[in-house]
């Protein structure tokens, strides 16, 4: 039988919506800590809200290219996994992972064939990979878009890398995404909210529902 698909909920700021992603069933929260997104929290908030995960909910902090200090901080906090999703190269994940001693998911952007060739560069250095879409040039920050990618590309990823999928995933659109390309879970974020950095309880249902049906 394959693995149950992990259903990560990203962009968490209140306990109110941690309480909500949990009662629904997802499997990971995901807090982000870069102050460019909509979605940012403080280190005091991040303690409060990891905190409140443990035990109930995997937690996963999301970082763009941290600096050692950065990571010490936020791996003392106790989080179960730390998101690298900015443009640290293999070697700077292994570090990162020796310094953190915490799970690393390592997100890599995915807009050409090219990029679906760079994944396995980052399998042994990194836990889990996690493939989301390419921002637009200019883009102020390299995630939580609401874009999607061409799924098709991932056909010619080696079958035997399991990853987790985001980018613009909706509750519209996840089921199709799981029938697509079989992923090991998928992450959301804009598409569970109302308006940017505001997340939305029967979004949030609905897209883990929709998950649930399609895996
Ligand atoms: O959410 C953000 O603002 C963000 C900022 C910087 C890096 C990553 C970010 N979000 C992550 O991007 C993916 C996809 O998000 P979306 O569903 O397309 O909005 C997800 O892992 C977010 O947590």
């Amino acid at each position: 039988m394959a693995d149950p698909l992990i259903v990560k909920i990203c962009g968490i700021k209140t306990y109110d919506m941690l309480d909500v992603a949990i009662a629904a069933g997802a499997d990971m929260v995901g807090f982000m800590h870069f102050p460019r997104s909509p979605r940012h929290v403080s280190i005091d908030e991040l303690g409060g809200l990891i905190s409140a995960a443990r035990g109930r909910i995997e937690s996963c902090v999301v970082l763009v290219n941290p600096d050692n200090s950065s990571v010490a901080e936020v791996a003392a906090l106790g989080p179960d996994w730390i998101q690298l999703h900015g443009p640290e190269t293999p070697h700077r994940v292994e570090a990162i992972r020796a310094e953190a001693g915490v799970e690393i998911m390592k997100a890599l952007p995915i807009g050409a064939a090219e990029d679906v060739a760079h994944v396995a560069d980052f399998t042994e250095v990194a836990d889990r990979v996690l493939l989301d879409a390419k921002p637009p040039k200019g883009a102020d920050r390299p995630g939580g878009l609401g874009e999607s990618f061409d799924w098709s590309l991932l056909k010619a990823l080696d079958p035997a890398i399991p990853f987790m999928l985001s980018g613009g995933l909706t509750p519209d659109n996840v089921a199709e995404a799981i029938r697509s390309v079989r992923p090991l879970g998928v992450d959301v974020s804009s598409g569970v909210e109302r308006a940017p950095g505001v997340k939305d309880r029967r979004l949030i249902e609905a897209f883990i529902r929709n998950a649930r049906a399609a895996s």
